[in-house]
């Protein structure tokens, strides 16, 4: 048993170390990651530091100059036996520095514990968590080396679409190489006090719509005009959208299981040098919509309604559609992990979780989507997971904030994950060889 002074020197020496956890976060989430010009060489330069000062090994790789990929490594006692990969996102999608209450790169902490940046949620949280889990896990808990290899990777562009990063690492001698037989990825914050998990992403389309019509005088009126058309699109994408939030309002299907069209853009107006010619009716207007398909969904049916009833060349309209990466796997099969007794790595990672207290929702689908797409494209199971609960959900948002307790608690249920999970011998007989 302890004295009371010595529990008091060890409580003082845990905040301690608490604080340091935070500074390092705080250093992590400072750097420029935004698009459209992120800033890769010092964050990665940061992470090697990290991963050096835990004896960790480390790798970068760069299939688009300028665009790094860091691996690194902690190398297990069974390198026979596929291995692990906690996967996270070095780039951060833009922010609006005027509407936040601290500037969105100064990571401030706030009085009550939260800390404010671009990023702390989404997802640079996760990719630190993974450092610190590792580091306690060899440091404090004695654990010093792993059965499987573990691998974290940092990839560039996820927020773009992933295709000079995850997309690239996956196609890989050296992805082939690391023989990954199980991923985790980024998840999405809980606003109850239990975690969420995902084993499925919405596919994202960019969907631009093009409208033409009759110019004319600011004082006409006639038919046909270029944003008369648009404006008759915008009523049925705003009808199909109701139809499918309404589901969601009435409790019969989750945000994520409904199709999602929100408009992003308009481009329409004569420009002056002032603003826009007021009397004139453009002769073209445009529109760009962003669409999230569940995998469940025929992605047919959503493109025959944008040809035939969004966009209809007999409106004068036109359209593009840029389908942001895989929806199906190799077999045409949607892109899910299965979250049953079928598939070993689901039940260790419940183990996981509950071996640190921590309570599961039922398994989701995402809303948004992340690189695990392509990892469950090259049929590794895959599940997205960020250990927030409690945590209103700010990705994309104004103050985006991860509070301190929550980032803290995050380490712990990740070195609960990494032992478990790295400690798995693997079935004895599996009909899908060695897992
Ligand atoms: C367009 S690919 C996905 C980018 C981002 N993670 C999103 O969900 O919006
Ligand atoms: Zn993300
Ligand atoms: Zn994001």
């Amino acid at each position: 048993l302890l004295s009371s002074s010595q529990q008091q020197q060890l409580k003082h020496q845990e905040k301690e170390e608490d604080e340091q956890i935070i500074s390092r976060f705080q250093s992590y989430l400072r750097f420029k990651t935004a698009h459209p010009n992120p800033n890769y060489t010092a964050p990665v330069s940061f992470l090697i530091s990290q991963a050096h000062s835990i004896g960790l090994q480390t790798r970068i790789l760069e299939f688009v100059s300028g665009k790094p990929v860091l691996i690194v490594t902690w190398p297990g006692s069974r390198p026979d036996l596929p291995s692990i990969l906690f996967n996270s996102h070095l780039d951060s999608v833009p922010a609006e520095p005027d509407k936040w209450l601290h500037p969105p790169f100064s990571a401030v902490q706030a009085s009550d514990g939260k800390i404010y940046a671009r990023g702390a949620q989404d997802d640079k949280c996760i990719g630190l968590q993974y450092l610190e889990a590792i580091r306690n896990l060899r440091q404090l808990r004695q654990f010093q080396q792993p059965i499987r290899t573990v691998h974290l990777s940092y990839v560039p562009d996820e927020e773009i679409g992933g295709f000079d990063g995850a997309a690239k690492l996956v196609e890989s001698k050296e992805f082939e190489e690391l023989n990954v037989g199980f991923v985790m990825d980024e998840g999405q914050a809980s606003p109850t006090d239990q975690f969420r998990v995902f084993y499925a992403d919405r596919s994202p389309w960019h969907v631009t719509i093009t409208a033409s019509g009759v110019p004319g005088h600011g004082s006409r009126m006639y038919d046909h005009s270029a944003l008369e058309n648009l404006i008759i699109s915008f009523e049925m994408i705003s009808k199909f959208r109701d139809s499918q939030f309404d589901l969601v309002k009435r409790g019969w299907a989750a945000n994520s299981q409904v199709i999602s069209v929100n408009p992003v853009f308009l481009n329409a107006g004569i420009h002056t040098s002032n603003g826009f010619a007021m009397n004139m009716q453009p002769s073209e207007a445009q529109a760009g919509f962003d669409i999230r398909l569940p995998p469940t969904v025929d992605p047919e049916l959503i493109r025959n309604r944008i040809a035939h009833e969004w966009a209809p060349a007999s409106r004068n309209m036109s359209f593009q559609i840029v389908e942001k990466g895989p929806n199906r796997d190799f077999w045409g099969h949607p892109l899910m992990t299965s979250t049953d007794d079928t598939n070993p790595w689901w039940s260790l990672f419940v183990q996981a979780v509950a071996a640190v207290g921590g309570q599961l929702g039922k398994p989701e689908i995402l809303a948004s989507t992340t690189d695990a797409r392509f990892m469950r494209q090259r049929g590794i199971p895959t599940l997205g997971f960020s250990p927030m609960k409690n945590t209103p959900i700010l990705l994309h948002d104004h103050n985006e904030f991860l509070q301190d307790a929550v980032y803290l608690n995050g380490i712990k249920v990740y070195e609960s994950i990494i032992k478990c999970l790295s400690s798995f011998k693997g079935l004895e007989k599996s009909s899908a060889g060695t897992i």
